[in-house]
């Protein structure tokens, strides 16, 4: 029987999905992180990338890989809340339908300021959304990462892309993970791949996905030429971007994700992981 897997294909993932060879048996299919979320809950697919609350707020039922996130510690540039007026005088925000993790984050960090505008879904870029009346929107992904740069580019040759949250053009840019990070000092986990416990993929499924983000990161610069191009993007951008994740759910990663469930969904059942690799039943994989 084919084992289904599903992937959000932003750019993030890139360095994971563009020199991935599936193995014989396994299909993919491709979708934004709602998307994925559903296929995986409803069983459309086995195994995908979907947003890690909701394989928080499914962990009764679902199991992660052990090594394997999308993750960044401090801003990621993605997940940004586009406003015109300071947080603490937000009225109603317009919040993309594509994403779980980014609302489910900007709850936590309204609720920890004791702030509590109104969100409603809306969707459209963020300059349209505020010209609508919205004074805060919420993007995530590519888009939100070409507008980010729209309302702070361009940047000059000795630029650091290191002090977010930034603003232009009227428009100031919150990033979601930076936030996080200043609220707690942890890494921020976006995404985990995750599959119903006693459907895990097949080992050679799991080599493959290990062997092509080895190859990704070990050719980072190709695969940000390559996506700058589509993005509309300049290369040391899309670089600097990539570069920033972090994919491999090491232990930091994990505290900032069993911190993020203890606020997001209290009451959480255990959250569970397969075996890492060199454990037993890996060992015959490349790590
Ligand atoms: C950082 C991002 O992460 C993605 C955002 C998700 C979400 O908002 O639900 C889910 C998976 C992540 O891969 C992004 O695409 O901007």
């Amino acid at each position: 029987m084919t084992y289904r897997a599903g992937w959000i294909h932003f750019t993030n993932v890139a360095p994971i999905l563009d020199s991935l060879i599936l193995p014989p048996g396994v299909s993919a299919m491709t979708g934004v992180p709602t998307e994925m979320n559903e296929a995986l809950l409803s069983g459309r697919v086995d195994i995908a990338n979907i947003s890690a609350v909701e394989f928080i707020r499914n962990a009764g039922t679902l199991e992660a890989l052990p090594d394997f996130s999308v993750s960044v510690l401090g801003p990621v540039y993605s997940v940004n809340l586009f406003h015109t007026r300071p947080l603490e005088g937000l009225r109603r925000v317009a919040l993309t339908s594509q994403s779980a993790m980014s609302v489910a984050l900007l709850e936590v960090i309204l609720r920890e300021r004791g702030l509590s505008p109104t969100l409603e879904r809306a969707e459209g870029d963020a300059e349209t959304l505020l010209a609508q009346g919205y004074d805060g929107v919420l993007r995530i992904g590519d888009s939100a990462l070409r507008e980010w740069y729209g309302v702070v580019g361009p940047l000059t040759p000795d630029t650091t892309m290191t002090s977010l949250p930034h603003a232009g053009r009227g428009i100031t840019v919150t990033d979601l993970a930076e936030s996080w990070f200043e609220l707690t000092g942890h890494p921020f986990v976006f995404a985990v791949w995750a599959y119903h416990k006693g459907n895990p993929p097949p080992p050679g499924l799991i080599g493959a996905m290990r062997t092509a983000r080895r190859d990704g990161l070990g050719h980072l610069a190709d695969v940000a030429q390559r996506h700058s191009r589509r993005l509309g993007l300049p290369v040391r951008v899309v670089q600097h971007y990539l570069w920033n994740f972090r994919y491999h759910l090491e232990a930091p990663d994990r505290l900032g994700l069993r911190e993020f469930a203890a606020k997001a969904v209290p009451g959480h059942a255990e959250l569970k992981f397969g075996p890492r690799p060199g454990d037993a039943v890996t060992s015959r994989e490349p790590v």
